[in-house]
C-alpha cells in the first residue's frame, strides 16, 4: 500500500493485515510514508513490513519509525536475522517460495507465519497450485504468488491456507493499486474463507504488542 486511499479501501473491507513494501521495489515506500499511512490503520488490522535481504539494523530502525505490528522476510534472512528480529515484533513472517528444494515447514527460525510464494515475489506469477509435490507447511500459513479476485476463491478451496497475500492482482498498473480491485479481492476471499473455515479459525492475526496491551 502506498497511498491513504488504498489503505482506507482495504480496511473499509475488511482487510486483517495491510503490507508496506520497503525492499527494493516500484512499491516501495519509505519509513515516514508508512508511518503517516500506519496511523490510518485501526488497532484490529495489522500493518506488515516487508523486506527483502536488508540489513537487520535497518529493518529495526524503520519498524520502529513506522509502527509496524509485522515483519515479512523475503530474501535469503538466515536464522541469525530472524532471531534479531524477533524480540522486535509480535509477528515474524518468513517467506518461503515454491517450488523449494527442501520440505516446507513451519517455525525453524521461530517465525510465526509462513508466507508460500512464487519466486519471483510481487511478480503476479502463480505458481502452480496442483501441483504434486507441494505439501503445506504445518501450523497456521499464507498463500501468495499471482493471486487476483478470480482466482482466490478456487486456490482457497483447493490448498486451504490460513490466510491470503495479493499484491499485483489488486492492481491496476505495476505499482498503483486499484480500490475496485482491492474491494474485489477482499470480498472473494473473505467469502469463501467463512465457508471453509468454520468458527475455529482465529479471526484475526496475532496484534501489534502496543495495541493488545490497550
Ligand atoms: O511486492 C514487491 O515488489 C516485493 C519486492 C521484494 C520482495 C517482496 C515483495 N512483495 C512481497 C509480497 O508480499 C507480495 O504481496 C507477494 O509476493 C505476492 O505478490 P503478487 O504475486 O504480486 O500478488
Amino acid at each position: 500500500m502506498r497511498t491513504a486511499e488504498d489503505v482506507d479501501t482495504a480496511v473499509r473491507h475488511g482487510a486483517d493485515a495491510v503490507g508496506f513494501v520497503f525492499a527494493d521495489s516500484p512499491r516501495q515506500v519509505s519509513a515516514e510514508t508508512a508511518r503517516d499511512l500506519v496511523r490510518r490503520v485501526p488497532d484490529h488490522v495489522v500493518t506488515v513490513g516487508v523486506f527483502r535481504n536488508q540489513d537487520v539494523t535497518a529493518v529495526r530502525d524503520c519498524a520502529r519509525t513506522a509502527g509496524l505490528g509485522a515483519i515479512q522476510l523475503h530474501g535469503d534472512e538466515g536464522p541469525e536475522q530472524y532471531a534479531a528480529l524477533r524480540s522486535e515484533t509480535r509477528t515474524l513472517i518468513r517467506s518461503l517460495a515454491f517450488p523449494a528444494q527442501q520440505p516446507l515447514r513451519h517455525g525453524e527460525f521461530g517465525e510465526d507465519l509462513v508466507l508460500v510464494d512464487a519466486p519471483v515475489p510481487g511478480s503476479g506469477r502463480a505458481w502452480d497450485w496442483d501441483t504434486a509435490g507441494f505439501a503445506p507447511p504445518s501450523g497456521r500459513w499464507l498463500l501468495a504468488g499471482g493471486l487476483t479476485p478470480d482466482n482466490v476463491a478456487e486456490a482457497v478451496r483447493v490448498l486451504t491456507p490460513w490466510g491470503v497475500d495479493v499484491s499485483s492482482g489488486v492492481e491496476s498498473r505495476r505499482g498503483v493499486k486499484s480500490p475496485a480491485l482491492i474491494e474485489a479481492f477482499i470480498k472473494a476471499a473473505a467469502a469463501l474463507g467463512r465457508v471453509l473455515a468454520g468458527p475455529a479459525r482465529p479471526a484475526r492475526l496475532p496484534r501489534p504488542p502496543e495495541a493488545a496491551a490497550r
